[in-house]
């Protein structure tokens, strides 16, 4: 085994993977000493718990003044991606406009006929504290979702808005589906999507199902997040998706492949990159790399000098109907496949992941948990600490206002 690194400043890794490092439960676990694999097998259970915390709380106000005029959510990170993920279930026929807000405060426009959903896995985003802090005084209908006991809850309850409490055991990065679900549930209450009892349930039962096959007892002929981020090693991934809501799954795979696994990856709607960015694939790092190399190597012995591009392709499965979608479903399809070629015919390696599953939810659900495991198995592959994320911190510690006589 390769000796680790250090960073100049940050955390230690090995430079190259090494997927003796995945095989041996018991050391894998200690490597993950914060628990992101547990909290990330949690999601099923995440799940039920804030749908069953969120039917606890009277949501009833928010349809009070009937349909708002728009929903803006609010909030950072993975807070933020929980209005992606509003909007992409509440799908193209929404006839209320859902923006994601990640900025603080909220938009000029937003006012009493509006619904502000602040987000906040922590309780104290200044991003979400601060829109939270506007709806209430221009007086727009508010929801506040997140740690309960924190800021976020104290200004729910003096602008007299509903909360929702989301139990805080993790990073907010692995709470994902803790966050996701009361905003669904408030995005409900207000009529825009329809999910019912039973995705939710189906939704909770297939991240069940998928953090036991990427359980870190299996190895990597078995369980597919470790053969996704052993694939993914010394590539840089793009991640591309077929839809609306695979290119949510895909923006997700990228946050976390940058967060745990502390990878550069691209992701983006397959649509929009047919039309652009798939020129990467005749690059420096596509298929001028793959020309270079040596087809007579041992394939164990690869070039580790050659940077590559390593294609993931998130495809929506065909069942959205016709009519509801942005575009026919044949034509998401045909440019699935047709990436497919491209990368084939230029030798740069793709893997498809096709999403599984009856309501929208659920199949969102199959397209983010085998790679959120896939981001922890990379970074524990190279040695690295998933939970660990000491630039996020340096960059919070110089760019935050010191505080009074300090300077
Ligand atoms: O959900 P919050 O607690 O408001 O956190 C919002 C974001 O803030 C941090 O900077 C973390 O690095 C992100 O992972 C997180 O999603």
């Amino acid at each position: 085994m390769v000796n680790p690194l250090e960073g100049s400043a940050g955390v230690n890794g090995h430079r190259v993977a090494d997927e003796s490092l995945l095989n041996d439960e018991k050391s894998m676990l200690g490597n993950d000493p914060g628990g992101m694999l547990r909290a990330t097998a949690s999601a099923g259970a995440q799940v039920r718990e804030t749908a069953a915390l969120a039917a606890e709380v009277d949501l009833s106000m928010l349809a009070d003044e009937g349909r708002p005029r728009a929903v803006v959510v609010a909030g950072i990170g993975t807070a933020g991606l929980t209005g992606n993920i509003l909007s992409t279930v509440a799908g193209p026929r929404c006839p209320v406009p859902i923006i994601g807000h990640r900025s603080a405060g909220i938009p000029g426009w937003v006012g009493a006929a509006d619904v502000v959903i602040a987000v906040s896995a922590s309780g104290r985003s200044p991003e979400a504290l601060a829109a939270a802090e506007a709806a209430a005084r221009r007086g727009a209908r508010l929801v506040a979702i997140g740690n309960p006991d924190s800021e976020l809850e104290a200004m729910a309850e003096r602008a007299r808005a509903p909360f929702i409490g989301v139990p805080r055991r993790a990073p907010a990065r692995a709470t994902l589906w803790g966050l996701a679900v009361p905003v669904l549930l408030a995005g409900r209450a207000l009529g825009l999507v329809k999910v019912t009892e039973a995705d939710i349930a189906e939704t909770a039962t297939r991240l069940d199902a998928d953090a036991e096959r990427c359980r870190p007892g299996a190895d990597s002929f078995v369980n597919p997040a470790k053969a996704l981020a052993l694939g993914l090693a010394g590539s840089v991934p793009i991640v591309w998706g077929s839809s609306p809501l695979a290119t949510v799954a895909a923006r997700r795979f990228a946050d976390t492949l940058a967060a745990n696994a502390r990878y550069p990856a691209m992701a983006g709607a397959l649509g929009e990159a047919g039309r652009g960015r798939v020129g990467l694939l005749d690059g420096v790092f596509g298929g001028l790399a793959e020309g270079s190399r040596d087809i007579f190597a041992d394939p164990d012995d690869e070039d580790e000098a050659v940077t590559r591009l390593r294609l993931v392709v998130f495809r929506d499965g065909g069942l959205n109907p016709e009519d509801d979608a942005d575009e026919p479903v044949a034509v998401e399809e045909r440019r699935a496949d047709a990436i497919q070629t491209l990368a084939d015919r230029r030798g740069v390696r793709c893997d498809v992941l096709t999403a599984e599953g009856g309501s929208t939810l659920e199949r969102l659900a199959s397209l983010v948990a085998v790679p959120d495991f896939a981001s922890l198995y990379l970074a524990l592959a190279h040695g690295l600490d998933p939970m660990a994320v000491p630039a996020i911190s340096e960059m919070k510690e110089l760019s935050n206002p010191m505080p009074e006589g300090l300077s």
